[in-house]
């Protein structure tokens, strides 16, 4: 039975962030993600998940200033002492929540650096941080996010130098979380990509994400085939998460309205 977490930074957005763990529990969800939780005291957020009987999937280390266009550090020159304060602030949380995946965005570096320097930045970061949470049995996420539509300039933007960076980075407990979304923007290859990294001799994929495209809508709403690539999950035996990163089509009707593709997959009561 695949495993679908409602991305709450997504979905259920018309109603207070606290109030969207009841609507994804509700609408048959087993498990949430969403982008940041530091707004919020980790207890408050802990006991939603336990009042719901849902698993904490995934959350971002902090991602610098949001709203100033920063979207990650990792691969920033400079920002390192700020990276490992998000770190320890990320561990802390992850702690309460039982969370046992964090993924750390890459970000956008500054037009002109020094593309080697970015790259070293980028790759003891990344080391860093795998080898202090390796300490917490936490799985750290490399994600390629999409430079064409959605984060220009963002620096790791293609899942094969995601799949590559895995050797460069050499720590075991370091996967990529693989958004179907972007992937099919940048590279396509999805079904037999998806067999490369969950079911080549080495598993290099640790999280899945999913909306469609164009638009960024639910699966159903585009050209991507999900039902097939379900069934490819399926047949993979895969028991990971598969987080629902989409912007519901019909604002004003809400996510549920939205939610007809999930019916086969959704948690029953009991
Ligand atoms: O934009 C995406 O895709 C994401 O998964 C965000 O969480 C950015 O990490
Ligand atoms: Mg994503």
């Amino acid at each position: 039975m695949l495993k679908f977490a409602a991305n709450l930074t997504f979905l259920f957005a018309d109603r207070p962030f606290l109030d969207r763990f009841a609507a994804a529990a509700e609408a048959g969800f087993a498990g949430v993600e969403y982008l940041f939780p530091y707004d919020f005291p980790a207890a408050d957020i802990r006991a939603r998940l336990t009042a719901h009987d849902l698993t904490q999937a995934l959350f971002n280390l902090p991602a610098g200033d949001w709203a100033a266009g920063e979207r990650g550090l990792a691969a920033l020159p400079g920002r390192e002492a700020d990276f490992r304060a998000g770190l320890d602030q990320a561990r802390r949380y992850a702690e309460t929540l039982g969370c046992t995946r964090l993924h750390a965005m890459a970000g956008i570096p500054p037009i002109g650096a020094d593309p080697e320097l970015v790259r070293a930045t980028y790759l003891a970061n990344i080391r860093h941080a795998a080898r202090t949470l390796a300490a917490d049995g936490i799985t750290l996420m490399i994600e390629p996010i999409n430079s064409r539509i959605d984060m220009p300039g963002y620096w790791l933007d293609s899942p094969r130098a995601a799949f590559a960076l895995l050797d460069a980075i050499g720590e075991a407990n370091v996967r990529v979380q693989y958004d179907l979304y972007h992937a099919q923007i940048m590279e396509g290859d999805l079904a037999r990509t998806l067999e490369y990294g969950l079911a080549g001799p080495v598993p290099r994929i640790g999280h899945l994400q999913v909306a469609d495209n164009p638009g960024r809508g639910e699966p159903g709403s585009g050209e991507i085939a999900y039902p097939f690539l379900f069934a490819i999950l399926e047949r993979l035996g895969y028991d990971g998460w598969i987080g629902c990163e989409y912007k519901p089509a019909n604002l004003a009707a809400g996510t549920e309205a939205g939610l007809g593709w999930f019916a086969p997959y959704r948690r029953r009561a009991g």
